[in-house]
């Protein structure tokens, strides 16, 4: 798998320390998990406006949106979503590395290629969240229309339907979405700011 040789790591420097003192805030991922239509772009967007508006810096790599351009080669079988996880993890080590709150949005359903990912962060930067929301409330939002299309069986292998999902076993967070109580993109968004002032994340 590694073809790599004969490459040497070059040092600078100026430091992930160094631009965490810049930016007031230390770099980690936030890495949300949840089915189609769980509501994972939401809580993203909610999250960076509220941290942005807290002069935080963010950034987020939404699943949906990578696979237009950087993993536009990756098909949903199993070993393609795979490797769609693992580049974007290894996009957001990158962001947590120049001080950045990077924001990971994409279903990630398996356990083992989500535990790979943390497996790439130090100790406490892999916050990850889980959209706690049944299968029937994504069905019955379904914004783009995909779960009547793969239940009409014109998309296969879709989360849920026809594949696999497996809810985190044990995670830092978990957004539910359950009975009649509804919760708000922004309430969800501001449970995970509370997690990250509680931990220290919003100061150097
Ligand atoms: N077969 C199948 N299964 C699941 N999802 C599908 C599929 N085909 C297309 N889509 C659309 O792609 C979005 C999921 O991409 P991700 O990169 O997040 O998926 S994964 O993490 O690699 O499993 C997902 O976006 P979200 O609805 O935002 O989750 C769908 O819009
Ligand atoms: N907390 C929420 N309460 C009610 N509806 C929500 C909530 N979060 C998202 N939605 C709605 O659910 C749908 C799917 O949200 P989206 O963020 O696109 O999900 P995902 O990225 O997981 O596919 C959208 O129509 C969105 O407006």
């Amino acid at each position: 798998m590694d073809n790599s040789a004969n490459i040497a790591w070059h040092k600078c420097s100026v430091e992930k320390l160094d631009r965490q003192q810049l930016l007031k805030q230390k770099g980690c991922v936030i890495w949300i998990t949840g089915l189609s239509g769980s509501g994972k772009s939401t809580v993203a967007c909610a999250l960076s406006q509220g941290l942005h508006m807290r002069g935080k810096l963010t950034y987020i790599l939404d699943g949906d949106n990578v696979r237009h351009g950087l993993n536009r080669d990756l098909s949903f079988k199993a070993e393609d979503r795979a490797e769609n996880i693992r580049r974007i993890a290894e996009v957001a080590k990158l962001f947590a590395d120049a001080g950045i709150i990077c924001i990971a949005s994409l279903i990630s359903p398996y356990r083992k290629d989500r535990d790979a990912c943390r497996a790439l962060f130090p100790e406490g930067d892999f916050i990850e969240v889980y959209m706690d929301v049944p299968l029937h409330v994504c069905e019955n939002r379904d914004p783009k229309g995909l779960y009547k299309l793969a239940r009409a069986g014109k998309i296969k292998s879709f989360t849920g339907v026809d594949d696999p999902y497996e809810p985190p076993l044990k995670c830092e967070i978990v957004l539910q979405q359950k009975g009649g109580d509804c919760v708000s993109p922004g309430e969800m968004a501001e449970t995970v700011i509370s997690y990250l002032e509680d931990k220290g994340y919003l100061q150097a």
